[in-house]
């Protein structure tokens, strides 16, 4: 099975290559070629093949075609819960309202509230996400169903007596989901957050992820309170406690937020594998303060992005994601030349992609990579003319004017309508399931 998308903006996201007219062609999950419009002669091999009837051919005149976006910290079932309530402290927020709200949630409930997530990551963009929750199995066969590239994580939360059945259901999480849904779903161990793992149970996780010799996805240095906390409970900063157990060592590591790092909390990071994802909506809303990125890239830490979940973040468009990263960081420095348009992207796609240990397979538009890419409509007033694309990509397109989604060589979305997902019926379930779970608490 191929496609052919034809005469469209390519901009790969490769080594900065500048974007140029032409044509892709998939073949079956890969892209099979990059041809470039000024080429003067195409293959006649290559000719042979997209001439081909069988061929599903995409005009892609007046779009540009780029890597889907990878959004690297999500907690996709928390779409349910957005906007019940908002405009609280974090902690207030989670303790009070999400935990309590959480309980309430059945498997069925976290399966249709994923699906809700999804629908709105494809019709803005989203090609791959990483997610923390519970229940993930009902996660991974939604994943396995819509067609989505994911990273799927069991959060740890070590508050009661129940977490041997919690550890015993994310290591069957990564036995039975790791490498599935044609190699789409990966898997990681996810401790929490430094504030709700003490050190035995952060080290059991620790020692289960040498084991198993995948990643670890983890929450770190949200909130001003979180550094009291630990500061009060540990006399370390909660960079330093996960440096201090051995987290950074071997291991791949994901961490999430990293608001509130010191300069020596940036020197236990240095020369870290995996990295810190932004998470600048989340982050303005909840006011938690600008994390350092311009200082973690000088450093060489590898910096991604993600949304967080709905429920706090309340909006799972990317592109909103970009724009919020490099004005906070512009803002932060009083200085419109740090972190660049180009750079924005970067941390959308490939970026968020090694922190997901899969830039070998995504992140860019190269020959041989997994053929997952976003074709956006440039034909609408607020994206002409057409000076830079990378300009308007990183601080003029929306989600909304994201055209076509293709994960692993299938199209998820094309003219705006979903193809995998019933979405009338995710927006019934998802409206009767959430009207239940806050009646309930
Ligand atoms: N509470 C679950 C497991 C945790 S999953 C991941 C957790 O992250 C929580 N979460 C969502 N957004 C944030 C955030 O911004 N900071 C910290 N935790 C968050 C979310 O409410 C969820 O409980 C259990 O009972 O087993
Ligand atoms: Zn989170």
């Amino acid at each position: 099975m191929r496609v052919h998308i034809r005469n469209t903006t390519i901009l790969t996201m490769n080594k900065e290559e500048a974007p140029f007219l032409g044509d892709i062609v998939i073949h079956n999950d890969r892209i099979e070629h990059i041809i470039h419009k000024d080429q003067q002669t195409i293959d006649p091999i290559i000719l042979e093949q997209i001439n081909h009837d069988d061929v599903q051919v995409i005009d892609g005149t007046d779009m540009v075609t780029m890597p889907g976006l990878i959004n690297a910290h999500q907690h996709t079932p928390m779409n349910l819960l957005k906007g019940f309530s908002d405009d609280l402290k974090l902690m207030d927020w989670l303790e009070k309202k999400m935990f309590p709200a959480e309980a309430q949630m059945t498997p069925e409930d976290i399966y249709w509230g994923s699906q809700l997530s999804m629908a709105e990551m494809i019709r803005s963009g989203t090609t791959t996400f990483a997610d923390m929750y519970m229940h993930m199995n009902q996660i991974a066969q939604a994943v396995e169903e819509v067609g989505m590239r994911a990273s799927l994580t069991r959060g740890l939360v070590f508050h009661d007596d129940d977490q041997g059945a919690r550890i015993r259901e994310a290591i069957e999480l990564v036995e039975q989901w790791h490498g599935q849904a044609d190699g789409r779903i990966t898997t990681m161990f996810g401790p929490h957050a430094p504030y709700t793992c003490p050190p035995d149970s952060l080290l059991e996780v620790i020692e289960l992820a040498k084991q198993y010799q995948l990643p670890i996805h983890i929450h770190l240095a949200e909130t001003k309170e979180e550094v009291i906390t630990m500061r009060e409970r540990y006399e370390q900063t909660p960079t330093q406690y996960l440096y201090e157990l051995g987290l950074f060592e071997q291991l791949h590591v994901m961490l999430a937020h990293s608001v509130h790092l010191t300069k020596r909390d940036i020197q236990y990071l240095t020369g870290m594998r995996g990295g810190v994802i932004h998470n600048p909506v989340s982050n303005l809303k909840l006011g938690c303060g600008i994390a350092p990125v311009t200082e973690m890239m000088k450093q060489g830490i590898t910096v991604g992005l993600g949304t967080d979940g709905a429920g706090s973040a309340t909006t799972l468009d990317m592109f909103q994601e970009i724009k919020a990263a490099t004005w906070l960081q512009k803002l932060d420095y009083g200085d419109p030349t740090v972190l660049p348009a180009y750079q924005s992207l970067q941390m959308a796609t490939i970026e968020s992609a090694k922190l997901l240990a899969i830039d070998h397979e995504t992140g860019t538009l190269e020959v041989g990579k997994k053929a997952d890419m976003i074709l956006i409509d440039l034909l609408q007033p607020h994206l002409q003319p057409v000076h830079h694309i990378v300009s308007l990509l990183a601080y003029s397109a929306n989600g909304a004017d994201v055209d076509i989604t293709i994960v692993n060589g299938q199209i998820l979305m094309r003219q705006r309508q979903l193809i995998t997902i019933d979405e009338q019926e995710v927006i019934r379930q998802g409206n009767i399931r959430a009207q239940r779970i806050v009646n309930g608490i």
